[in-house]
């Protein structure tokens, strides 16, 4: 018989689209998070997200078609709060989305029913961006209040374990890498967020280093490894290079991606670097192109999510 816990371990993570009417959800509430669209005042930024969103919805959708009409994230997070549940001993796993259900002020009710009150907050987040970790947490925060005694893991990019997945994810998918170019993909910042002191272009910058090191220690030795940003929307400068520029360096060469701001697959993965990018690199003369998968709900990366929280 399991023993009745009164602690949970909560997932912060984005949401994603599993309908053209859940994307429009989705890209009205992110154009409405003053976290991402920094305009002050409320009402002008409602008006401007409600401009954005006219403009994107119908394209945004033709991509997701192009993915079977739904983002894989949802179920691939519920597989892996599945797996928690089954594998984390002595916690309740909870997911909460920021932009589509589930909501933190639904997943909240629900943990006080079931009698939760000491959490562990996990944002699925590696490096933290006021973009994703801080949203996350402000979003949670604002219905949780003081109900629950919370520690808060703000950032997992140097656990080791959660590194070696993704080295192994790397090295699964060659056994001659100085034959290939390792590109891990980042997805993108607008550069006035970075230069008002959001430290996720720094962390991304460490994370590629701690990775380059562990792989150089493996005796894993690329042609190059590089650090590239994807998924710039809209007119403002964004981080450089971007995934387009960086694949014009490999004509003839062949190309590994790592999606490395994602945990579990998402749009950006599935369609945008699977397809979209993989027809850029097409179109450049690119030789082999291949995407690896994130972490998802791996037994790897369950064994790294303890070792993150304990
Ligand atoms: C306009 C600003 C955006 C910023 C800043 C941004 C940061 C950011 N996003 C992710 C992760 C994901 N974004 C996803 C979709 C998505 N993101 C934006 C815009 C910004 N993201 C848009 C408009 C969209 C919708 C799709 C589109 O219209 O292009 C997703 C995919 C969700 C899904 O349905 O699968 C993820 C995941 C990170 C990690 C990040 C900053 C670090
Ligand atoms: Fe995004
Ligand atoms: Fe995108």
């Amino acid at each position: 018989m399991k023993m009745k816990t009164n602690k949970a371990l909560v997932l912060l993570n984005m949401g994603g689209a599993r309908s053209k009417d859940e994307l429009k959800t989705f890209l009205t509430n992110m154009f409405n998070d003053r976290n991402i669209l920094t305009i002050k005042c409320g009402f002008f930024r409602g008006l401007v997200a409600s401009m954005i969103v006219k403009s994107r919805l119908n394209s945004a959708w033709k991509n997701y078609e192009e993915i079977g009409s739904e983002t894989p994230l949802h179920k691939l997070t519920e597989k892996l709060v599945d797996k928690l549940n089954a594998n984390l001993e002595g916690y309740k796993t909870y997911q909460v989305m920021r932009y589509t259900a589930p909501f933190a002020s639904d997943v909240i009710k629900q943990m006080e029913e079931d009698g939760i009150d000491d959490i562990t907050i996990l944002p699925l987040y590696p490096q933290f961006s006021t973009t994703t970790t801080k949203s996350s947490l402000e979003d949670f925060e604002l219905y949780s209040d003081d109900k629950f005694t919370t520690k808060i893991i703000k950032t997992f990019y140097k656990n080791e374990k959660f590194n070696n997945c993704i080295v192994n994810e790397i090295m699964s998918q060659t056994d001659t890498p100085k034959e290939y170019n390792l590109i891990f993909s980042a997805h993108g910042l607008p550069q006035k967020i970075v230069d008002a002191g959001d430290p996720y272009e720094k962390q991304m910058n460490e994370h590629v280093e701690i990775l380059s090191n562990m792989l150089k220690e493996k005796g894993y030795e690329f042609n190059s490894v590089s650090l590239a940003y994807q998924s710039k929307v809209g007119p403002l400068k964004w981080l450089e290079p971007s995934l387009d520029d960086a694949l014009v360096d490999f004509k003839d060469k062949n190309v590994i991606i790592y999606p490395l701001a994602f945990i579990v697959d998402n749009s950006e993965t599935d369609f945008e670097l699977d397809l979209e990018y993989r027809e850029i690199a097409e179109e450049i003369g690119v030789g082999d192109y291949k995407v690896c998968k994130c972490v998802n709900d791996s037994d790897e990366f369950i064994e790294a999510i303890k070792d993150i929280i304990k």
